[in-house]
């Protein structure tokens, strides 16, 4: 048996779809994987422009994935490191185990965050950028301390809510989630590292320098 066959699907949110999946990579291989990224990432703190000053991110972040998948954050261009094996495979892993699911989907960009401990954060926000489309799907995997995601609704339709992701998850964005809601890592008193993994589809031809 697989570990792909062991992994479980939970529905989160029906409309816009939001589900979660545990064991994506299974034992050791998710342990291994988050020791292996927290080791060898070039792992960057850059600051933002806020009110005319400069502030260092919460939290470490690498940009990864293929040359012409250039980002923009923040009112930057990012060109994106080339795939590391280790990501490209859980990349691998997160198409198979949407394949499985019946879903298909490609990614050609990532964003890896890195939180040290519960201080380490990501503000509300939606990854609504014009070059990922109008309805992307975004697939989040989980290593490490587990988090819980916050989300809200934009309109305020429904309550906020929680979703936990416990390591070697993954949690499925699809279509209308980021039109409809933000969400946040919000601090949270506790330790422990924590790494996410963020996939998107970059449309390569909606950007322009
Ligand atoms: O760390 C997380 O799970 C959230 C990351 C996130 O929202 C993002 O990369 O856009
Ligand atoms: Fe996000």
């Amino acid at each position: 048996m697989t570990q792909l066959s062991l992994s479980s699907r939970e529905t989160l949110l029906g409309d816009p779809p939001l589900a979660r999946f545990s064991r994506l990579l299974g034992e050791p291989a998710a342990t291994q994987a988050l020791t292996r990224l927290d080791r060898e990432l070039d792992w960057q703190r850059p600051s933002l422009r806020l009110y005319g000053r400069e502030h260092p991110i919460p939290r470490h972040q690498v940009w990864m994935g293929s040359p012409d998948a250039r980002y923009r954050y923040s009112g930057r261009n990012f060109c994106p490191e080339a795939w590391h094996p280790e990501v490209a495979a859980i990349r691998d892993a997160v198409v198979e185990c949407l394949a499985a699911a019946g879903q298909s989907a490609r990614f050609n960009s990532v964003l890896l965050n890195r939180y040290a401990d519960g201080e380490e954060r990501m503000g509300w926000h939606s990854d609504d950028e014009p070059e990922l489309g109008a309805a992307p799907l975004i697939a989040a995997v989980s290593l490490g301390a587990e988090r819980p995601l916050r989300f809200r609704w934009k309109q305020r339709e429904a309550e906020a809510f929680n979703a936990w992701l416990p390591h070697d998850s993954l949690l499925v964005m699809g279509p209308g989630v980021q039109r409809r809601l933000q969400h946040a890592l919000l601090p949270r008193r506790h330790r422990g590292l924590r790494i996410s993994l963020t996939f998107r589809w970059v449309h390569p031809s909606r950007i322009h320098d």
